[in-house]
C-alpha cells in the first residue's frame, strides 16, 4: 500500500453486459461537504459531530492533516465522526509534510485554512496531485501576504508556505470559476481582519458559504453578472461548533443513475442525493436528453436539499450543453459523455477547458476511453462532441490514468457494451466512492475484479 492506501499495484477490472439493474441504493457522503466539515469543525473550538462522512482516501487525507495541524479528529463509528477544534489562528505548525493523496480539494482548501496562521507547513500528494496547477491558489495567497517558501515548479506540490503575522483581507476575482479557489481565500479570509470578497463569474458550489453561516460566520453573497456570485466574509469570527449531517454525493450518484439510464429495463432508486442546484448540472442535461428520472420523498437534510432519485432506462436523444452549465456539473462529464455514447444523434459539450487539469487530462482520458469502445467523437477546442449511435461495442481496455472517474465511468459503460471493457486501475476508486463496486454488484452490475488481478 501507498502512504495513501491505495494498492501499490494496478487493480484492473472488467465489466460485462448486465441484466436490468434493480433496486435501492444509498452512494456515501458527499465529498466537498465531507471535506469542508473536517476543516471548519478543527477551526471551532469545542466539539463538531459530524455523520455521514465520506470515508474514502481523499477525506481520510484531510482528516490526518487536520489533526497533523493539533486539531483532535476522532472517528466513533460508520461514518461519525468528532472534532475538537482550535479556533481561527489556533492551528499549529505539523511536524511532518501534509500528504494529500489524489486530492485536489484537500490541498487547495487546507493551503488556505494554514495560510490565516502564522505557521510553515509543506503540501504534498501524489503523482496526479503534483501535475495539478496550485498557482491559482499561491496567487491570491500571495496578495493576502503569504510567503511560497518553497514549491516545486510552476508552483507545482510539494510546496511549503509560511502564514504571516497578520494577513491582508482583499477582494479576488477568480480567473476561473472554481469552488477550491473560493474557499481557499474565504478560508484564508477567516484569519484577516475586516472583508474578504471573492467575485466568480459563474458560480461555482456554495457549500462553503453554507457551512460559514452554519459555524456563525457573517457571509453575504449577491449576484455578479449574469451567472456570477459575489461573497464576502467579515474576517476574524468566532466560529461556533455545530452538528453536520453529510448527504449522498451527486457526484456518486451519477454512476448507478447513468448505468440504469443505458442498462435496457434497469430501474433504480438512488436515496438521499443532495440536490444542491450548483451541483444538478447534470440531472439537468439528462432530463433534457429525454432520460426517466424523478424526485421523490424532496426533504431538508442537515441544511441541504435532498431527494430519493428515481431512474428507468431511457432512450436518450444527444444535445448541446452550455458552457456556462460546466461548474454545476464538472465532474459529471466523463459519466455523461458515456450517457451520451448509448444517445441517438450528437451531444456536444461545451468549454471544458477545466477538465484537463484534474486528477487527470480528462478531456484526453474520456477521448481514449470512448475510442477503446468503439465510440466516435470528436474535439474541437475545449468542446467535446460525442457521435452517439445508441449503442456502443466495448472491447478495448481503458486507462484511468490515477482517476478515479474515469474508471467508474467507463466500468460503468461497460455494462451495456456489446463486448465487455477492461479498465486498467480501479484502485483510485477508493478515493471518492470506497463502496462503488459492492453497491453497484447489489444492483445486478456485473464487474469482475479477482480473475483478472491475478
Ligand atoms: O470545492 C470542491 O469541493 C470541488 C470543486 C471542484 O473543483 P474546482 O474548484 O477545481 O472546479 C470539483 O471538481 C471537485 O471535485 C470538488
Ligand atoms: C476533481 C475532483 O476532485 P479533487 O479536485 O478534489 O481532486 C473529483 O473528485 O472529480
Amino acid at each position: 500500500m501507498s502512504s495513501t492506501g491505495h494498492a501499490a499495484l494496478p487493480v484492473p477490472a472488467l465489466a460485462r453486459r448486465s441484466p436490468a439493474l434493480k433496486g435501492r441504493v444509498r452512494v456515501p457522503g458527499d465529498k466537498s461537504v465531507s471535506h469542508r466539515s473536517l476543516i471548519f469543525g478543527a477551526l471551532t473550538i469545542g466539539e463538531t459531530r459530524i455523520s455521514g462522512l465520506l470515508e474514502g482516501e481523499d477525506v481520510l487525507n484531510t482528516a490526518k492533516a487536520c489533526a497533523a495541524l493539533g486539531a483532535d479528529v476522532e472517528r466513533v463509528g460508520e461514518g461519525e465522526w468528532r472534532v475538537h477544534g482550535l479556533g481561527v489562528g489556533g492551528l499549529r505548525a505539523p511536524e511532518g509534510v501534509l500528504d494529500f493523496g489524489n486530492a485536489g480539494t484537500g490541498s487547495r482548501l487546507m493551503m488556505g485554512m494554514v495560510a490565516g496562521n502564522p505557521i510553515t507547513a509543506t503540501f504534498d500528494g501524489d503523482a496526479s496531485l503534483r501535475r495539478r496547477p496550485m498557482r491559482r491558489i499561491l496567487d491570491p495567497l500571495e496578495q493576502m501576504g503569504v510567503v511560497v517558501v518553497d514549491a516545486a515548479e510552476g508552483g507545482r506540490l510539494p510546496l511549503t508556505l509560511k502564514g504571516p503575522q497578520e494577513l491582508v483581507p482583499i477582494t479576488y476575482e477568480s480567473p476561473v470559476a472554481s469552488a477550491q479557489i473560493k474557499s481557499a481565500v474565504l478560508l484564508a479570509g477567516l484569519g484577516a481582519p475586516g472583508e474578504t470578497t471573492v467575485i466568480e463569474k459563474e458560480a461555482s458550489r456554495d457549500h462553503t458559504e453554507r457551512m460559514l453561516t452554519h459555524f456563525g460566520a457573517e457571509v453575504t453573497v449577491e449576484p455578479y453578472g449574469e451567472h456570477g456570485r459575489k461573497v464576502t466574509l467579515k474576517g476574524r469570527p468566532e466560529l461556533k461548533p455545530a452538528p453536520i449531517h453529510v448527504p449522498a454525493d451527486p457526484s456518486s450518484a451519477a454512476f448507478p443513475l447513468v448505468a440504469a439510464l443505458i442498462v435496457p429495463g434497469s430501474d433504480v432508486v438512488i436515496e438521499g442525493v443532495m440536490t444542491n442546484p450548483l451541483r444538478t448540472g447534470l440531472l439537468i442535461t439528462l432530463k433534457e436528453m429525454g432520460a426517466d428520472i424523478t424526485f421523490e420523498n424532496e426533504r431538508v437534510e442537515g441544511g441541504e436539499s435532498v431527494a430519493d432519485i428515481r431512474v428507468r432506462a431511457s432512450a436518450l436523444t444527444g444535445v448541446s450543453v452550455p458552457a456556462e452549465r460546466a461548474p454545476s456539473m464538472i465532474d459529471e462529464y466523463p459519466v455523461l459523455a458515456v450517457a451520451a455514447s448509448f444517445a441517438t444523434g450528437e451531444t456536444r459539450m461545451n468549454g471544458l477547458s477545466e477538465l484537463r487539469v484534474k486528477e487527470s487530462d480528462r478531456l484526453a482520458a474520456v477521448a481514449d476511453g470512448l475510442a477503446q469502445a468503439g465510440v466516435a467523437y470528436r474535439i474541437e477546442g475545449d468542446d467535446l462532441i460525442v457521435e452517439g449511435t445508441g449503442a456502443a461495442a466495448g472491447g478495448g481496455t481503458v486507462a484511468t490514468h490515477m482517476d478515479h472517474r474515469i474508471a467508474m465511468s467507463f466500468l460503468v459503460m461497460g455494462l451495456a457494451t456489446d463486448t465487455p471493457l477492461k479498465v486498467d486501475d480501479i484502485s483510485f476508486i477508493a478515493t471518492s466512492f470506497p463502496t462503488f463496486l459492492p453497491q453497484m454488484r447489489g444492483l445486478g452490475a456485473l464487474i469482475d475484479t479477482e480473475a483478472l488481478a491475478a
